[in-house]
């Protein structure tokens, strides 16, 4: 495959427990897009997202970022953020200490929690405890983590569970906002977000 300014992931084949999910993937997401990857439950959107990230092994292929930037040798995992199903929030933390400890756990040089919490909407939850909030405010804070370090890419598995509908309003906000900037996102969705992507859908072999 041609290699162009963004993610590439070429010939690509992962198992889990010895099952294989997909094999021989190839696609790529030019910088400032999106791609939704789409697929019954199961068939392997969350370990696709984890190979991309580094966090699962793969059988074959190939994975790049290359964005034409100095830390283009950096290792993928460093220039991107993974969102899981889990929000990844320590509970006994608050809100604000949450945002904080993972700015300085990225190294961030993105928004402070203060204003992290504000671009969710969610200024006032800040000394709240972060086990002690709704699911739907939990999935905003992961959100606003997004937001403390500057990483071109975001991999964001259903980063819309939860969400009410202005929520996810202000979720699509903030991704157009990541790709005007020249960032990317791979997202495991099930229903369709009101922003343009590219559709993988992934299928049984
Ligand atoms: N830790 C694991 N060990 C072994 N197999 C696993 C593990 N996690 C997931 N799997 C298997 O890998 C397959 C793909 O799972 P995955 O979570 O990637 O699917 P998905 O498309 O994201 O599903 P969903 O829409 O339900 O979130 C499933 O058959 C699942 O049972």
């Amino acid at each position: 495959m041609r290699s162009v300014e963004g993610l590439t992931v070429s010939g690509l084949s992962v198992e889990r427990s010895g099952r294989r999910l997909f094999a021989n993937l190839s696609f790529a997401v030019p910088a400032g897009t999106a791609l939704a990857v789409m697929g019954e439950n199961g068939i392997g959107k969350s370990s696709l997202l984890r190979t991309i990230a580094g966090l699962l092994p793969k059988q074959q292929g190939e994975v790049g970022l290359r964005l034409g930037r100095d830390d283009d040798a950096a290792p993928l995992g460093e220039r991107a953020h993974y969102l899981g199903h889990s929000n990844g929030l320590k509970a006994g933390l608050t809100a604000f200490d949450n945002l904080e400890f993972q700015r300085r756990w990225a190294m961030g040089d993105g928004l402070p929690p203060a204003a992290a919490l504000a671009a969710v909407g969610l200024s006032h939850c800040a000394e709240f405890p972060a086990g002690l909030l709704s699911a739907g405010q939990k999935r905003r804070i992961a959100l606003a983590s997004l937001l403390t370090a500057h990483r071109p890419l975001w991999l964001l598995d259903e980063p819309a569970t939860a969400l009410d509908q202005p929520s996810e309003t202000l979720l699509v906000g903030l991704l157009e906002a990541h790709l005007a900037r020249g960032g990317l996102a791979v997202m495991a969705l099930h229903a369709p977000l009101a922003l343009a992507t590219t559709v993988l859908r992934l299928g049984r072999s």
